[in-house]
């Protein structure tokens, strides 16, 4: 038997019971919640991740109906994809630009002023950006490479991402006007083709089968000496063991980590590696993006509770985000169908 968790609760005399299995950045979300007859119990535990025993224990044994009935499970992946993105253009430029080991070498007191060879790195402008998996992210992500940077854009996804390739023939029409270099795109017919011919790779499919260890000893080995790889996807999408003996064999091979293959764990050697950037799964830490999944969970559960339909389009959720206005009736995001009548 687990031992009880430490909980904060809001509204004790509330009829739905809600359990929160974190505290949560912002007050709104607390607020939709309490303001509609919920009972908030937050969890305090100091530990981040609960196991399934602590989880068993929150929501303890008053849910029966629920769980004889199947729970309605939601997301919110209306909010990610911008904060997701700019982490990843964050760690690419880290990355290529030494940012890290200079910042511990000016702190240690060893600058001693200017040198031509000092923490010299990649430039990445008129460089060739190669993006794995263009979806929401990997696609808003391209997008600030091509803009911020003039990167040429070269990508791999099982479905064609016609958007970003409208978007990278008109900036690069726009770039000729102007007298400039224009822009290209091109859809690789492998993998293989992305990580042979870019210069900076950033890693954006699901995690399924067909990505697990998609980065693996041979893959490695084909990708140019100097180039950067960045993973801001989920950790088993690199064989993480390869890619300590990767960067240990090319000190110019460079990489942004954001996801660890067993998070929170490093595997051995990893954290010894100058030429690797590594950060504790912050993609999405920005006020606007976690402030705005809290919410979205908020009204979930409400519109569960209030028996709403599911809103047509989950990437679109501005409406529910409008601190000033009523949300609309709907459920952002519910991902399992579950009919409202079933809670
Ligand atoms: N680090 C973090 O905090 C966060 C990480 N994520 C992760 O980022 C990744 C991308 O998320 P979204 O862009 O929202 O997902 P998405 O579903 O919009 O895009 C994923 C893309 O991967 C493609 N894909 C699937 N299998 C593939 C394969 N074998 N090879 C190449 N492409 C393949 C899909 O066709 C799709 O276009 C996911 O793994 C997600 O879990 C999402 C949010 C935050
Ligand atoms: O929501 C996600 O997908 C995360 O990785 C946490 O922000």
């Amino acid at each position: 038997m687990a031992k009880p968790i430490s909980i904060e609760v809001w509204n004790p005399s509330g009829k739905y019971r809600v359990v929160s299995t974190k505290s949560m950045p912002g007050t709104r979300w607390i607020r939709l919640l309490t303001d509609n007859d919920c009972r908030l119990e937050i969890c305090t535990e100091a530990k981040t991740i609960l196991s399934v025993d602590d989880i068993l224990a929150l929501i303890g044994d008053r849910c029966d109906a629920a769980n004889r009935n199947g729970i309605a499970v939601g997301n919110t992946p209306g909010v990610l994809t911008e904060t997701t993105a700019e982490l990843a253009a964050s760690l690419t430029l880290a990355a290529a630009r030494r940012i890290v080991e200079a910042d511990q070498f000016m702190r240690a007191g060893l600058y001693e002023g200017w040198l031509p060879h000092l923490f010299v790195g990649n430039l990445l402008k008129g460089q060739t950006v190669g993006v794995i998996g263009a979806g929401r992210i990997g696609s808003a992500y391209a997008r600030m490479m091509i803009e911020g940077f003039k990167m040429n854009l070269i990508y791999y996804d099982l479905y064609q991402a016609t958007r970003l390739e409208k978007f990278v023939t008109a900036y690069g029409q726009f770039l000729k006007a102007n007298g400039e270099q224009p822009v290209t795109w091109k859809r690789a017919a492998t993998m293989e083709d992305v990580l042979r011919e870019a210069d900076v790779i950033s890693l954006h499919p699901v995690l399924d089968k067909t990505t697990y260890h998609l980065i693996n000893p041979e893959r490695l080995a084909i990708m140019k000496k100097d180039a950067v790889l960045v993973n801001a996807s989920r950790g088993p999408v690199i064989d993480e063991v390869a890619l300590v003996e990767h960067l240990k064999a090319n000190p110019m091979f460079r990489v942004g980590l954001d996801v660890f293959e067993d998070e929170p764990y490093m595997k051995p050697g990893l954290a010894d590696m100058k030429n690797a950037v590594v950060v504790p799964h912050i993609a999405s830490a920005s006020k606007w993006t976690r402030e705005g999944m809290a919410t979205l969970a908020a009204l979930n559960v409400l519109g569960k509770i209030k028996g709403y339909p599911v809103w047509g389009n989950p990437n679109q959720v501005e409406p529910f985000l409008k601190e000033s206005a009523t949300p609309p009736p709907a459920c952002p995001s519910i991902v399992n169908g579950m009919p409202s009548s079933k809670l």
